[in-house]
């Protein structure tokens, strides 16, 4: 069978629609707009009438369903841009021209849906500097982890194509790949989580902190405020290991005062922001930082352990009908996300102890032969 190249031109059904982040307001503006009216009217009768962003409506949801996952943060700071961009436009722009943008239409509800849209169904064509795109037809196409294949914008066609990297049968579903990314940003972005252990891009956030305890507290926070980092980061740990960053971090962390002279060079190596990026080496507290890194690891595991656990009784004592099966859903999307987490982590825990054994058994090793060394001479 021939593999697929599907176009779409944008004369098909209604033209698609450009959008860039960097262009002016007023675009983003106008396509806002758009969807607004499409929404209202029931125009674009393909799009789902609810599209909320990452499903977990409320801040309580979220405390309540994504407590162990760092994704909490990341979902409260996008809706909380969300309210804020909504505030702001209806300050500076719907409050002054109520005939343009009345409210039973340009309101949150409207609002956040739109962006919702926007969020699940934006295309990037990276041929077009990767400007993103609306692009109705090509927008139906589900996800799968397991393809290479991504939509582009093609000159000599002028439409969206995509040329698909296997061949498919006859009423076979056809997938896309929405880029390289972690089952968190998934479910932050299109409100799905992959099975576990099918995604190769998962990886899941390390919250690292400074100690309170230690004596150079003040040198250690100076030197990572120096390279634009804070007390306490997340560094994200994939299945096949972890960035040259966080080990950077741990070796600050763990440095004893007499290696003040290094705090800079770490910080820079855990921002990144070195010239060159090599990968930093301490040998004498390879051991400090990685049992800093396992203690981290485990602190996380028990989080979402805890979690997990409690979920099975969670609560879901509601009378209605509506309302449980979303709390069933919530908790399902929950509960696929840690476990997928947990899964990375348990296997950083595995890694670490290997490597802290290793360094311990050859210390030991060198102790014995230096003990029978000594007994010679005796
Ligand atoms: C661009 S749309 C794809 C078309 C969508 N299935 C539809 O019928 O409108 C993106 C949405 O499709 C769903 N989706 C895409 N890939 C999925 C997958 N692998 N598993 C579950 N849901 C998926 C999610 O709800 C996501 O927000």
């Amino acid at each position: 069978m021939e593999q697929l190249h599907l176009s779409l031109t944008p004369t098909a059904i209604f033209s698609f629609v450009l959008v860039s982040f960097r262009s002016s307001i007023l675009v983003r503006m106008c396509l806002l707009r758009s969807l607004f009216l499409y929404h209202r009217k029931g125009l674009l009768s393909v799009l789902p009438p609810t599209a909320s962003l990452c499903h977990f409506r409320t801040r309580a949801e979220l405390d309540r369903y994504l407590e162990a996952s760092q994704i909490r943060e990341r979902a409260i700071e996008r809706i909380t841009n969300v309210i804020g961009t909504y505030n702001d436009l209806r300050l500076r722009i719907f409050s002054k021209y109520p005939d343009l943008f009345p409210e039973e239409v340009f309101n949150m509800e409207t609002f956040k849906w739109s962006f919702g849209i926007l969020f699940s169904r934006l295309v990037r064509l990276p041929s077009m500097d990767g400007r993103v795109a609306l692009v109705p037809w090509a927008d139906m196409l589900n996800h799968s982890c397991e393809v290479e294949t991504f939509l582009d914008y093609d000159k000599s066609s002028q439409g969206v194509v995509f040329t698909t990297d296997r061949q498919y049968q006859p009423g076979e579903q056809v997938f896309i790949s929405y880029g390289k990314k972690s089952n968190g940003e998934l479910l932050l972005s299109y409100g799905f989580v992959p099975r576990e252990g099918t995604n190769p891009s998962d990886s899941v956030e390390l919250p690292l902190s400074l100690k309170k305890s230690d004596k150079c507290y003040k040198e250690k926070l100076e030197a990572l405020r120096k390279y634009g980092l804070s007390a306490s980061e997340c560094f994200p740990i994939q299945i096949t290991g972890w960035p040259l960053e966080l080990m950077a971090y741990a070796y600050l962390v763990v440095s004893p005062p007499s290696m003040k002279g290094k705090f800079e060079e770490m910080a820079a190596a855990a921002s990144n922001k070195m010239t060159s990026k090599k990968d930093i080496k301490c040998p004498e507290i390879d051991e400090q930082a990685l049992q800093f890194i396992l203690d981290s690891c485990e602190s996380s595991i028990s989080k979402y352990s805890r979690f997990l656990q409690a979920s099975g009784s969670m609560d879901l004592d509601t009378t209605s009908p509506k309302q449980l099966n979303r709390r069933v859903f919530l908790k399902q999307l929950a509960v696929d996300l840690c476990t997928s987490e947990r899964r990375i982590l348990f296997r950083a825990q595995y890694i670490l102890r290997r490597r802290l054994r290793d360094i311990r058994s050859g210390e030991l090793r060198a102790l014995r032969l230096f003990d029978n060394f000594v007994n010679l001479f005796k």
